[in-house]
């Protein structure tokens, strides 16, 4: 984790966790993240890192792209036997058509399709797996009709996008969906994406529409990630509960937040919390896109925010070295087990460096070769850290049998037909990639005007 004793370095706070090991939701415990610190480089941070970057990667001009995530409680007033929220599809239309008139791109990525699905048919929202699949097909098909009526009537076109997990696990069909949103976005129309329900399982499933937004959001190379929510931004403790909450405006860097996947329990109409929202920003900072976690009614200030900086809710920033291609992918792969490495062998790892059988501590999991594990590293201390994701070479029987073996052990057990690491380092992803600057740095880089920071800050290198 970048850490620094600069003094204008941020403290990294720590989140609650409950009982289980997961983030507690919404009592988020960031109080470490001290306020008068973020407040002293507001205005460098947020003077920075908001302007449309002129050149794109491939430094040629590109719109802005923006991920707007509207939630289940978004678009619904109250739970079932209330009715759609018209103001709120009408802010949608409205400020995602004045974005387009700015140049910029917008892509909604929607929930609301069984909650939507219980409007129609009068019923509540049942437990299982099938009913809730049934009511996302009736419910997606109002909700685009919806969407199509606001979108027109403010001269934009829309079109429906279904994705499952399992779209994103193969390459083929990931790299076949990025195709269709960049056809999608050179026509001027508005991908409306929610995840395809109706086939996804279980254990394929995004689960919550904030993953599935930031799925998106590394898909399309966006530049900022709309998360609308019933709270206005990031809170230093629960503002519900806690009436010494405050706002964190903004978030330089999401890595010393250590901020795990963690499952949201699902509860009235919709199943993201504020946990699913950090993870998400997690995910987005990594694909280089700045998040913004701010409340639904905020959505007319859009603009301003993007160009003027305006502060409303929380703003997580992106990371200035942003993963591209293929291990931009492999971050976004769902994890099917953990391996525990030592500190040692994550520094290496962090450096770009194979994994193999001699940092091995633990392996956790049911898993076959080809399959995308969680890399941890356990700390000093005893806790571990997600360091990134891998595609492993071997099954987790397999490599339970390397723990800890020198490479002659290992050869012996595997011989030399067998690969020669447990992942290539072509196949391994770290949240904090090679070439990262500790986030200090960062801070100070910006603050910098003549260093060239800010398209530091907005480029994706
Ligand atoms: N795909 C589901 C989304 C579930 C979901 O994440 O809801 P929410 O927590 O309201 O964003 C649906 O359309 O109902």
């Amino acid at each position: 984790m970048a850490t620094s004793s600069s003094p204008t370095a941020i403290p990294s706070p720590t989140l609650a966790r409950t009982s289980s090991g997961e983030l507690a939701d919404p009592a988020i415990d960031l109080r470490a993240y001290a306020m008068r610190d973020v407040r002293r480089q507001l205005s460098d941070v947020r003077g920075c890192a908001l302007v449309p970057r002129p050149n794109s990667p491939a430094g040629t001009n590109r719109a802005p792209i923006v991920v707007i995530k509207v939630g289940t409680s978004s678009l619904l007033r109250g739970g079932v036997g209330g009715h759609l929220n018209l103001t709120n599809f009408a802010a949608l239309a409205e400020t995602s058509a004045i974005l387009q008139s700015l140049g910029m791109r917008v892509v909604v990525v929607t929930s609301g399709a069984v909650g939507v699905g219980c409007q129609v048919l009068h019923k509540k929202k049942p437990s299982d797996l099938a009913g809730k699949q049934a009511l996302a097909a009736v419910g997606m098909v109002r909700l685009m009709r919806m969407y199509d009526d606001f979108f027109q009537s403010v001269g934009q076109t829309c079109a429906q996008v279904l994705i499952s997990l399992d779209n994103i696990m193969d390459r083929q069909q990931y790299c076949n969906a990025q195709s269709t949103f960049k056809a999608l976005l050179a026509q001027d129309i508005i991908p409306i994406v929610n995840e395809n329900d109706t086939v996804a399982v279980q254990h394929t499933k995004f689960g919550d529409n904030d993953t599935l937004s930031a799925h998106v959001a590394a898909l399309v190379d966006a530049d900022y990630l709309f998360l609308l929510t019933d709270v206005d931004g990031i809170y230093t403790a629960n503002p519900h509960t806690n009436p010494d909450a405050e706002r964190i405006e903004v978030v330089e860097n999401i890595e010393d937040l250590n901020v795990c996947t963690a499952e949201s329990g699902e509860s009235g109409l919709g199943t993201g919390g504020m946990a699913t929202k950090l993870s998400a920003a997690r995910l987005a900072a990594a694909s280089g896109c700045n998040t913004i976690v701010m409340h639904t009614s905020s959505m007319p200030e859009m603009p301003e925010i993007i160009l003027k900086q305006k502060s409303v809710g929380t703003l997580v920033l992106a990371m200035p070295r942003p993963l591209r291609g293929r291990k931009r992918w492999i971050l976004l792969l769902p994890a099917v087990g953990d391996l525990v490495v030592t500190e040692r062998a994550a520094t290496a790892l962090e450096n770009n460096k194979s994994l193999f059988s001699t940092a091995l501590l633990e392996c956790r999991g049911d898993f076959t070769a080809e399959d995308a594990v969680r890399l941890l590293v356990r700390e000093e201390s005893g806790e571990e850290r997600d360091l990134g994701r891998a595609i492993v070479n071997y099954a987790s029987d397999e490599i339970a049998s390397f723990i800890g073996k020198t490479s002659e052990e290992f050869y012996e057990i595997v011989g030399y037909a067998g690969a020669e690491s447990i992942a290539h380092r072509n196949n391994i992803c770290c949240w904090i990639p090679f070439g990262h600057e500790p986030s200090s740095a960062n801070l100070v880089g910006m603050n910098a005007s003549s260093s060239g920071s800010l398209s530091d800050v907005n480029a994706k290198t």
